[in-house]
């Protein structure tokens, strides 16, 4: 195997001694504010610090896991209100216990106001989401806070009893709360969340569910607007439901897309805004209420642009940093990674002298040698029977029967339309409502969910691009995997593909490379079989070869048995000893390489399309 280019990667390592320095610090900058800042602006610095949490919140279900909710305010209002009941209630624990409790009763609304993102995207949740910050609204109005009406108040904990003291521990709170986030962003729940904002097939097909991934993000969401009302509740003592009106959310909903909160330091910038944006308007005379406009102003602007504050100064710190690197550090900058994965790549001429095949023309003929079959047993991997999906009046699969073999690698080929993806897609569980039967190693898929597909040893790659640009190499690769590799095979897989290092950025990867670190992702989750739709799309020609070289390997290097659907016939013919043909949905061909490419039927289906285009 080769070895791991060296990258400079420095850039990225942030790690935990760093992150809980930066908390120490945050803690000590708190206690610095509390004793000098006037009390007013320490009064109003708690209100920051309530907001930046619920922005944390925003920043998980809306920036990283991409789904529209507009009522976290209305999470924090169930805070304030179980906290402000405990109170009443004479519950024991005081605040300390009450804050928890609180952030998890939001928690739990947040799971069930959740429930719709499972079947709604885009505007339609935003709809629902912005229908239950309002009924929490009216509802609020009606039943008030508990204790309001008699004046009972909630205190705060004993050893924060003042304004600046409580402001000190709305601070420990916020630092525990980012370090909390911070931990999930680096969990698979906190992968899971960008990975479905960017494709839920994409999630399904790594064996993660999407139905988790969406609730944990509303649930986690809510639990932190549940701690910012609960901490709310001690700062003010009496709440009322004017604190969390459907507007005030709609508001930090678009703070929260200005900032971009779901990155931390944005989060805590966001809070800053919330209450600057109306203090200066009010040092100037003017209605409060224009704050609103004003956030609607930079939420317009942002959303035209497509960018947010954050990404805007990381951006910035990226092209000095380079540029520093450029003038003093290595001489080659991260963008060149791709450049470097092409140099390793052997030359046409070195692979053509291993093997000829991959370098002849690309007509329908079979390989000067067929490769042989790669088997390590010969035992049946994969049964399909009957496969028949239909799509209205387009029939896209009939009647498809199709058997491989342990460590075999089985070309599906077929013109443009004849179905191969459609065949990907029901084999791995996204057309349910196909008919036929699906066994792999002698265990029915027939009734498994795509994700459950994808724990029991079949995996996929896409046709389009489903590699979310918001992880790193390494985190991607560690969420495909399931943890079915360590960090050192995970690594040699990597550079056995010749993909970037682990730590470099996906944003920062071209997309042919980014096809490749997708292969290497699924070949790391150790499946039995690993479907291949046109993974080499992207790819020179150079690359190509080196390609088919790596896939040759693959069952005999990882065990693994893969199902390729290529029109690259080069790619084709020098890694395939089995081949299947489809067109018009029917099998019209399979077998030996040799035989397929020589048949006739396949010539008239096949050449007849490559000779027309
Ligand atoms: N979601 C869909 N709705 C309606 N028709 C569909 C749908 N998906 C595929 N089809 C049709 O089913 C047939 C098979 O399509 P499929 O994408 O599986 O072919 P393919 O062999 O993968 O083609 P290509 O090589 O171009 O990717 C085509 O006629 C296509 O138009």
């Amino acid at each position: 195997m080769s070895p791991a280019k060296p990258l400079n990667i420095s850039l990225f390592r942030a790690g935990w001694p760093r992150t809980l320095l930066i908390a120490a610090l945050a803690i000590l900058l708190g206690w610095l504010l509390s004793a000098v800042l006037p009390g007013y602006l320490v009064f109003l610095g708690t209100s920051a610090v309530v907001a930046m949490i619920s922005l944390l919140g925003l920043g998980v279900v809306t920036g990283s896991a991409g789904m529209m909710a507009l009522c976290q305010l209305s999470f924090a209002a169930v805070g304030a209100w179980v906290v402000s009941w405990l109170n009443t209630a004479g519950a024991p624990g005081g605040l300390m216990l009450w804050l928890p409790l609180g952030g998890l009763a939001a928690a739990a609304v947040g799971l069930l106001v959740g429930l719709p993102a499972l079947r709604l995207r885009g505007v339609n949740l935003a709809v629902v989401t912005l229908g239950f910050a309002a009924a929490a609204d009216l509802t609020l109005g009606k039943i008030q806070f508990p204790g309001t009406l008699s004046g009972v108040q909630v205190p705060r904990p004993e050893l924060f009893p003042g304004d600046r003291r409580y402001f000190l521990f709305a601070v420990i709170i916020l630092v525990l709360c980012a370090l909390l986030v911070a931990f999930l962003h680096n969990s698979s729940w906190g992968r899971s969340w960008r990975f479905v904002a960017f494709s839920e097939r994409g999630t399904a097909s790594a064996g993660t569910s999407v139905t988790f991934a969406k609730l944990t993000a509303f649930a986690v969401s809510a639990f932190l607007a549940g701690i910012g009302g609960a901490l709310l509740s001690g700062q003010v003592g009496l709440v009322y439901p004017t604190s969390f009106t459907t507007i005030q959310s709609l508001a930090l909903y678009v703070l929260a897309i200005v900032s971009g909160s779901y990155l931390i330091d944005m989060a805590v910038l966001g809070g800053i805004l919330w209450v600057l944006v109306p203090e200066l308007l009010k040092r100037f005379g003017i209605s409060q209420d224009w704050g609103f406009v004003v956030f609607g102003a930079l939420g317009i602007q942002a959303l035209t642009t497509g960018s947010n504050l954050g990404e805007d100064l990381r951006a910035w710190w990226w092209r000095r940093r380079l540029r520093r690197i450029g003038s003093t550090g290595p001489k080659k900058p991260l963008e060149t990674s791709a450049a470097e994965a092409e140099q390793s790549v052997p030359s046409a001429a070195e692979v053509a002298q291993q093997t000829p095949q991959a370098a002849a023309s690309t007509r329908l003929e079979p390989a000067a040698a067929t490769p042989k079959p790669q088997s390590i047993d010969s035992e049946q991997l994969l049964k399909v029977r009957g496969l028949t999906v239909s799509f209205g009046p387009v029939s896209a699969l009939k009647n498809v029967d199709l058997e491989l073999s342990t460590g075999s690698i089985t070309g599906l080929m077929g013109p443009n339309g004849a179905g191969k993806s459609t065949f990907v897609d029901a084999l791995s569980g996204f057309l349910p409502q196909h008919q036929g039967s699906i066994t792999l190693a002698g265990e029915s898929l027939d009734s498994l969910s795509p994700a459950q597909r994808a724990r029991s040893g079949l995996r996929r790659t896409f046709q389009q691009d489903r590699v979310p640009p918001t992880l790193t190499v390494g985190g991607y690769a560690n969420f495909i995997s399931r943890g079915k590799s360590d960090a050192e095979q995970l690594a040699q897989i990597l550079a056995y593909f010749d993909c970037p290092s682990v730590e470099v950025q996906l944003a920062r990867v071209d997309v042919g490379t980014r096809r490749l670190i997708e292969v290497a992702a699924n070949v790391a989750a150790q499946p039995r079989l690993l479907l291949l739709d046109e993974p080499a799309a992207g790819l020179s020609h150079q690359e190509h070869l080196a390609f088919a070289q790596q896939l040759l390997r693959v069952p005999q290097e990882f065990g693994i048995s893969l199902l390729l659907i290529e029109h690259d016939l080069d790619l084709v013919r020098s890694t395939c000893s089995n081949i299947v043909v489809l067109n018009f949905g029917e099998v019209i061909a399979s077998g030996p390489q040799q035989e397929v490419l020589a048949d006739r039927a396949v010539m008239n289906a096949y050449m007849g399309e490559l000779e027309t285009s």
